[in-house]
This record gives structure tokens, C-alpha cells and sequence, in this order.
């Protein structure tokens, strides 16, 4: 049984809002919806070679090892926060299957998805987050999150039966992102320095969520956002775009530039409990989501961070003579707070910095 104690999504709240897949369908859309202090035009488009792509056989493979890659890994963490990562070793069936699944699901009727809808104060299931007031501006989008590991987390009564597959394939997809995940852990420890075995001391015990975002298109798509900007309040986030609608948005120099998803590759990002660790090495990037007007857009994130009872403290190695630049918090306590709050930047990390 989950207890309370350990359960991550048990440390979130929020109000209960309107289906937008169903608001899609109408004209007249809620004033809360538009943003006008927001320009969704990104500034320009990351081409592929830019936003930086890392090869995971080059860095595994004995045979095709390349210093350069490591490297080229520990730059993107430093100076981007997010790469795209290709030969990551999942089978195309695999991906495929998820993204299907995913896409199954959002086509069901209504109350069929209601079904596993977010019970009251629960974050867990079907609905949406950071909701805490009836004022405050709304994402256009309707999610689905579930706890994934440990595997006594899991809540059942919120994962789908239709498509009758989805709970395995949800079940395979993640147990192998998961792996991906732990030789990431490995290879940044390599980057940064850091002891492997502290590195695996920290996230031996690792939790893993999903969200699951679906998108609708929206007839006055430039006034709405899909997803407020944030960074993720977690260690890493693998992020799989569901169908070929790019709208994925990444904070750099101020300016907002848009991610093209090459087709199977992983998009990884740096969360805000990996920038503590890293003593601020590694950078938890602002990003958003902006929508389409014709087309609906669907991604599955992949959440990881440690155990709750773990205290988030700098590896020893990365403290230099300016010393610790974050509180020491519990990933339990940096997860209440991040989901106190509605999602507004990178302000949740910003509160953990002693010096500003
Ligand atoms: O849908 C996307 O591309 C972004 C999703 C995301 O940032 C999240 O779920 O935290
Ligand atoms: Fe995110």
C-alpha cells in the first residue's frame, strides 16, 4: 500500500478546472485562458545540430567510446540544461507503442477518461496542477499523472485499462527510461567529477512520475499557453513528444527558442533538485509549451528524483571556497513547496539560492 510518508503526488494539491479537450470544440473560449502579458512567438527555432544531440552508444559502447562525447554531455548540462539524446538503446516498438497508447487514450470519450479522473486534493490521475485559486490564468491543456516507482506507489485506480495494452506499455516504456536514466546519472558523475558511488547513494532509491500532457489546438492559439513556464521541481525530466506537433519552448538568453524533436530521440532536461546537487553546475532551464491552431500536441514526461527522505546538499566536490550556493532542503520539502505554488518560472529554485 502507498504511504503517505513516501509518495511524492501526495504532496500536491490542487483545484478541480474545466476538460479543455472538450472546451476545444467551442468558439467562445474563457477569458482565463489568454494570456495577454505573453508573447508566444519564439525568437527562433533550435535547429537540430544546435540544440545540442548526445549519442548514448558513443559514450556505452566500448567499441564506439568518444571522450568528446562526455564532454559534450557536461556542456549541454551546464550551458543548456536540455539535449536531445539518440542511439538511447529503447526499441522503436517500444517508443511507438507509447506514443500510440497515449494517443488512444485522449480519443476516448469523456467520461470514459473520467473514469480515472483526480479524486478531491489529489494530484494523481486525470485533470490538471498547480491550480490554486479560481483567479489565476489557466494552461490549455489537459493532463494525466501517475506515480511509476517505486512500484508500491502505484495507484491503480488511475492508470487506463482502454487501450487494454496501456498499462503494460506505460509499465515497459518507463522501467526502460529509467534504465536510460541511471546511466545518465553515471556518465554526469564521470562529467562533473563527483564520487559514482555518491551519485548512486543519492537516487539508489529513485522515484519516477509521469505526466502525461495533451494539448488541443485552439482557435486563437497565440493568446494561450499550453504549459506556464517552469522548470521541473525533480532531478531529470525525459521528455518524448507523442506526434510530430513541435511546441516545446526553452528559455536561453532571455529569449525563447523552440525545440525540434528529431523523430525517437529523448529530450532530456537538468531539474532543480540535480542544479542543488550539482551546486548549481548543472542548469534547471525555464520552458513552456505553446499551442497549435489546427493541430493537438501530446508529449509524456518522465520525472526522476530521489528518495523524499534524501537530503538535496552538493556532491562535496563541487563545493568550492564560495561554498553551498543552496539551502539544504529534503526532496520531500523542496516537492511540498514546489507544488505550493503555481507554476511561475524558475521561483520555487530561486527561493533556494542563499545568495541572490
Ligand atoms: O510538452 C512539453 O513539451 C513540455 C512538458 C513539460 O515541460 C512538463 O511536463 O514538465
Ligand atoms: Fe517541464
Amino acid at each position: 500500500m502507498s504511504s503517505k510518508s513516501t509518495n511524492p503526488l501526495e504532496l500536491g494539491r490542487s483545484l478541480s478546472v474545466p476538460n479543455v479537450q472538450e472546451l476545444a470544440q467551442s468558439d467562445q473560449i474563457s477569458e482565463r485562458y489568454f494570456r495577454p502579458e505573453v508573447d508566444v512567438a519564439p525568437v527562433a527555432s533550435i535547429d537540430e545540430d544546435e540544440l545540442p544531440v548526445i549519442d548514448l552508444m558513443k559514450l556505452l559502447n566500448p567499441e564506439l567510446i568518444d571522450k568528446d562525447e562526455l564532454f559534450r554531455l557536461g556542456l549541454a548540462c551546464k550551458e543548456w540544461g536540455f539535449f536531445q539524446l539518440i542511439n538511447h538503446g529503447i526499441p522503436e516498438e517500444v517508443i511507438e507503442k507509447t506514443k500510440d497508447d497515449i494517443k488512444k487514450f485522449f480519443k476516448l470519450p469523456l467520461k470514459e477518461k473520467e473514469a480515472i479522473k483526480q479524486l478531491p486534493g489529489h494530484i494523481e490521475g486525470y485533470g490538471q496542477i498547480f491550480v490554486h485559486s479560481e483567479e489565476q490564468k489557466l494552461d490549455w491543456a489537459d493532463v494525466l499523472i501517475l506515480n511509476i516507482q517505486p512500484s508500491q506507489n502505484r495507484d491503480m485506480r488511475f492508470w487506463p485499462t482502454n487501450p487494454t495494452t496501456f498499462r503494460d506499455t506505460l509499465d515497459t516504456y518507463a522501467i526502460k527510461i529509467g534504465k536510460v536514466v541511471d546511466c545518465l546519472y553515471g556518465l554526469m558523475a564521470e562529467d562533473l567529477g563527483v564520487d559514482p558511488q555518491d551519485m548512486l547513494n543519492i537516487f539508489r532509491d529513485q522515484m519516477q512520475s509521469v505526466r502525461i500532457n495533451y494539448y488541443p489546438p485552439c482557435k486563437q492559439a497565440k493568446k494561450v499557453l499550453g504549459l506556464s513556464p517552469h522548470s521541473d521541481g525533480i532531478a531529470l525530466t525525459v521528455l518524448l513528444q507523442a506526434n510530430d506537433v513541435n511546441g516545446l519552448q526553452i528559455k536561453k538568453n532571455d529569449k525563447w527558442l523552440l525545440v525540434k524533436s528529431k523523430p525517437n530521440a529523448l529530450i532530456i532536461n537538468i531539474g532543480d533538485m540535480m542544479e542543488i546537487l550539482t551546486n548549481g553546475k548543472y542548469k534547471s532551464i525555464e520552458h513552456r509549451a505553446i499551442i497549435n491552431m489546427e493541430e493537438e500536441r501530446l508529449s509524456i514526461a518522465t520525472f526522476h528524483l530521489p528518495s523524499i527522505d534524501v537530503l538535496l546538499r552538493p556532491f562535496p566536490e563541487l563545493v568550492n571556497s564560495d561554498g553551498e550556493l543552496y539551502k539544504t532542503i529534503s526532496a520531500k520539502e523542496y516537492t511540498r513547496e514546489y507544488f505550493a505554488g503555481k507554476l511561475n518560472g524558475k521561483n520555487a529554485l530561486e527561493s533556494m539560492k542563499l545568495r541572490k
